[in-house]
């Protein structure tokens, strides 16, 4: 695939996918991928990625704990708005971490989530368990770009990818070391992860156009996982009891971003998700 080729667009909806939007937004264009394309090469981003620390293997980790925890660096999202200012990346995955986080996820895009790759430099310096790259990845270019930042998981979001450009993008990451992040919203989704070779599925429960969302999701389409996946419930997760039910209904992780960077204190708030006992 081509780094510079823009993908498909029709799958996902213009409003929540700010790569494909329309509106140009000024003064954007060395946070854009297509600005910070022209202003560092892939010959560049590569040479980065050599001098980088080796990934961290996130797809052990997430099999070695019960449950594990992904925890967000985010300030706003398209649902909700404005969540958190969060002057200090650094000092909230520090207290993610010491809370027990098994990873930290970095919204890097800015329009919409109100995040930036400086971000994930910040988080990348403080912690040293693994750091996910939270942005729509559609081209090597961003993978690239990940890993030379420093990062050891991507997402990879099955709506916004054909299935050559997924089994693609799947290759590199692992080729550059990474864990895929591969998410879906529906059982054709899922099978189109399945099919591609994924290895970590997470389940959004957040419906891509209307933004609700619906927990069932996991519990519809965790039997169309195979069982040698790890798999993840993502979004909506308010605190301990919701935890406690997506572990009992076998999810290995889950990622929660609005209930940890709304709360009072991170730490605890990781830790209380974490000692969630399994409703049975
Ligand atoms: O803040 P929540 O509801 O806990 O959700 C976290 C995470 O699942 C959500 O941020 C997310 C899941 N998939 C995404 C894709 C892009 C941007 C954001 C996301």
């Amino acid at each position: 695939m081509d780094g510079g080729r823009i993908p498909p667009a029709a799958r996902l909806p213009l409003s929540t996918c700010p790569r494909f939007s329309r509106r140009s937004s000024p003064g954007s264009a060395r946070t854009s991928p297509t600005g910070r394309q022209a202003a560092t090469s892939l010959a560049e981003l590569q040479r980065r990625a050599a001098r980088a620390a080796p990934a961290i293997d996130a797809e052990e980790l997430f099999r070695r704990e019960d449950l594990s925890l992904i925890a967000e660096v985010k300030r706003r999202s398209p649902s909700k708005g404005d969540l958190a200012g969060i002057p200090d990346p650094a000092a909230l995955a520090g207290a993610y971490a010491a809370g027990g986080a098994t990873a930290i996820s970095v919204l890097t895009e800015r329009r919409r989530f109100g995040g930036s790759l400086d971000d994930l430099d910040t988080v990348r310096a403080a912690v040293d368990i693994p750091v996910l790259r939270k942005d729509f990845m559609v081209t090597d270019y961003q993978l690239w770009e990940a890993r030379a930042h420093g990062a050891d998981i991507v997402l990879l979001i099955v709506a916004a990818l054909s299935d050559v450009d997924l089994g693609h993008l799947l290759r590199l990451a692992g080729e550059l070391g990474m864990t895929a992040l591969v998410e879906v919203h529906d059982e054709v989704e899922t099978q189109r992860a399945v099919d591609a070779g994924a290895l970590v599925v997470g389940v959004n429960a957040r419906n891509l156009k209307t933004l609700e969302v619906f927990p069932d999701t996991f519990s519809r389409l965790a039997p169309l996982i195979p069982p040698g996946c790890v798999k993840v419930a993502e979004s909506g997760i308010t605190g301990p009891s919701d935890a406690a039910w997506y572990a009992g209904q076998g999810a290995d992780a889950i990622l929660v971003g609005e209930a940890l960077v709304t709360g009072a204190d991170p730490v605890l708030a990781v830790e209380e998700l974490l000692r969630q006992q399994v409703a049975s």
